[in-house]
């Protein structure tokens, strides 16, 4: 395996696992503003007829209840605004170098490829924290999931959990870095009103490599671990996802599933791309289940990444159908009465639109926004938090060199990461639930945020106060 998830080797890197702004966004988190504003997607609204019309500005009644009327009354009312985001990244301040990343690999053929330090250049500006995050996108889908069970359509709750569910893989396409690997201990909020979602994750266990994460939602919660095993195949590496993911209504309806098989191509020649296959079991606790299907790629596959699934009620009947593209779009067929409805399918989920942009890293919109730090965002985070990280913030700004060395001191800070969890080291924000093995969010983060209050979270990116006190132990690998 090749830099992906850490291995238990001495020498390998922390490989292991391998601005401009466009508006005045720094003032304040916030914009008060008289303009009432929509944020919503549409596919899949509940209220939405069944077709593929694809309308983004509708208004719609389970929006936003961060628009709160500031005055209190009639035309004049001032609105509480979500932050206004970057649309894309700061300009590079060096140039950037061609370096392929053969040309790094090609003098360690036949060696263990955990002990190849990548430098930074074959990193994105996003941690694995952050990139969870971005699972997170397309969480409209959840809302309209919970709207939908409320009113009784279990089925189309179901199909909206399986379309977000298969979402999440849509930003990994055409993306050829690597997301830095967080130090134990590190964090990332994303407080997204415009979505009617907060996040938190942290980096739990180094080894293995686990992330945490907790999502609130407008009638629902997720959380899970991403963790993966990892197998090098030479040519290609093999991922595959160890634990559960967990999706929790308010009216007590759960689903768990877990993420499919991820293999990345052409390590060595060729351009490098990702491909998700397997299956996907989606799990609910009430009516209905979804069993969803990631296909193989073929050399003769004409149409790649595909994705299909039934839902099925409990006795095993086939309710519904979906079928689409984890790149593109997903549609559904509800079937009544065990006989296919003739009527055109309903378009669940799209993907939105690449930035005008792309830089090399091939970020999402989305994914643009979450290093973003603000001044004012900059006070409130904890000491631990991802946007803090120096080596990911030169490179976000194009400082390359800088971004390398902060990188190497940070690597070298994380070798007693090991000797740490040893010790007794403990997650601050989650807790490994010893019923069912999975971390759990223990609260509080939030609430620490609001009185700045942040005992118990060391400076992790900061220099070692004294090597004496932190030995770093020369048998421990990375
Ligand atoms: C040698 C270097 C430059 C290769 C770059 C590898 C990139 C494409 C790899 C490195 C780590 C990988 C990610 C690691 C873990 C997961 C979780 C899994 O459930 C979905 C895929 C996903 C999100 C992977 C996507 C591909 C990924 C981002």
């Amino acid at each position: 395996m090749l830099c992906l998830s850490e291995s238990s080797n001495t020498e390998s890197s922390d490989d292991a696992g391998i601005q401009e702004l466009d508006e005045s966004s720094d003032e304040d988190d916030y914009n008060f503003c008289d303009t009432r504003q929509s944020f919503s997607d549409s596919a899949a609204s509940p209220d939405m007829r069944m077709k593929h019309s694809n309308s983004s500005n509708d208004v719609q009644q389970y929006n936003h209840n961060f628009v709160e009327s500031r005055s209190g009354k009639g035309e004049n009312e001032c609105l509480l605004l979500p932050p206004k985001r970057r649309t894309k990244l700061p300009e590079p301040v060096e140039k950037e170098k061609g370096v392929s990343l053969w040309s790094m690999i090609k003098d360690n053929v036949g060696k263990d490829l955990t002990r190849v330090c990548l430098p930074v250049y074959f990193n994105e500006p996003i941690s694995s924290l952050q990139k969870c995050f971005e699972d997170l996108e397309y969480s409209h889908l959840l809302d309209h999931a919970y709207d939908y069970g409320l009113k009784g359509n279990s089925v189309m709750r179901t199909l909206c959990v399986a379309a977000f569910a298969v979402s999440g893989y849509a930003s990994s396409d055409g993306r050829p870095c690597k997301p830095f690997n967080p130090l134990l201990g590190e964090t990332y909020e994303a407080d997204f009103p415009e979505n009617g979602i907060r996040f938190f994750s942290e980096k739990v266990s180094h080894h293995p490599m686990v992330m945490a994460c907790h999502c609130e939602g407008r009638g629902w919660k997720f959380w899970g671990e991403s963790n993966v095993k990892s197998k090098f195949w030479g040519q290609t590496i093999q991922l595959d996802p160890v634990g559960v993911l967990t999706l929790e209504f308010d009216d007590g309806e759960i689903f768990k599933w877990s993420k499919v098989t991820t293999t990345i191509n052409n390590l060595i020649i060729g351009r490098l791309y990702c491909h998700h296959h397997g299956t996907m079991k989606i799990s609910g606790n009430r009516q209905h289940s979804c069993k969803l299907t990631f296909k193989q790629q073929s050399f003769l596959e004409r149409n790649p990444r595909q994705v299909q699934g039934v839902v099925e009620d409990i006795g095993g009947t086939k309710v519904a159908t979906l079928r689409g593209k984890w790149d593109e779009s997903l549609y559904c067929n509800v079937t009544n009465d065990g006989v296919n409805s003739s009527a055109e399918s309903t378009l669940l989920w799209e993907k939105h639109e690449p930035p005008t942009n792309p830089t090399r890293y091939n970020l999402s919109s989305f994914a643009i926004t979450l290093n973003e730090l603000t001044p004012n965002l900059k006070e409130k985070l904890p000491p631990t938090d991802s946007r803090l990280r120096p080596d990911q913030r030169h490179l976000e700004n194009g400082e390359y060199d800088k971004a390398n060395s902060e990188k190497l001191r940070l690597e070298t800070r994380q070798r007693m990461a090991r000797k740490m969890q040893d010790n007794g080291w403990k997650p601050r924000w989650f807790d490994r639930d010893t019923e069912d093995g999975a971390f759990h969010y223990t609260g509080g983060y939030w609430e620490a945020r609001e009185q700045r209050k942040w005992d118990g979270c060391r400076d992790i990116f900061g220099e070692l106060p004294d090597k004496k006190t932190y030995p770093v132990p020369a048998s421990v690998g990375i």
